[in-house]
């Protein structure tokens, strides 16, 4: 962290990319950051369709981070336009092009024109992780139940 409490993260515009916004946060605390399409053509979508549309720049984050594109819910409502990989994971060591994947689930063609705000990067701290393989877990009340047992017992349906 730095001297204002915040994480630096490095930003690197990419070539052809010097007039388009760098990551935006909309409002004071936003969660995240808007991203700009870099793409120089129009890139359309029709229905059910999916692309790779740049955003013209790469970071370098602390490792305790990741960066998660995530999808703007306004074109999710409006169009269908959605993030295929949702969260997409912008891993530490990544020193790419950040790129959104995005999707057409709606009903007509949709077009990503450069500079429009089509995702949102939001920064999550990674906890440090070691695995350890064992022969037993130990056990628990819920011991193997899932994708949808709770009140299984009770109503005979799940919810
Ligand atoms: O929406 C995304 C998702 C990923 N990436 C980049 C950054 C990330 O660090 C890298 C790898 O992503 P991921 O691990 O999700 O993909 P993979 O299919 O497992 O590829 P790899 O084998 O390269 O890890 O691709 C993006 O630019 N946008
Ligand atoms: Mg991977």
């Amino acid at each position: 962290m730095s001297a204002n409490n915040a994480y630096e993260v490095r930003i690197k515009r990419l070539p052809g990319s010097d007039n388009l916004p760098l990551p935006e946060r909309m409002s004071a605390a936003a969660a995240g950051f808007d991203l700009h399409a870099a793409n120089t053509e129009p890139v359309v979508l029709a229905p059910g369709e999916r692309a790779l549309v740049p955003t013209g720049f790469a970071l370098a984050m602390p490792v305790e981070l990741e960066a998660q594109i995530r999808p703007r819910s306004g074109l999710a409502y409006k169009h269908g336009i959605t993030t295929l990989n949702s969260p997409g994971t912008i891993d530490a060591d990544y020193r790419g092009e950040v790129k959104v994947l995005l999707i057409n689930h709606g009903q007509e063609a949709f077009t990503v024109l450069r500079g429009e705000r089509i995702a949102q990067m939001v920064f999550q701290l990674v906890p440090s992780v070691r695995l350890a393989e064992v022969d037993e877990l130990d056990d628990t009340s819920r011991g193997s139940g899932g994708f949808g047992h709770t009140g299984l017992a009770a109503s005979g349906q799940s919810q």
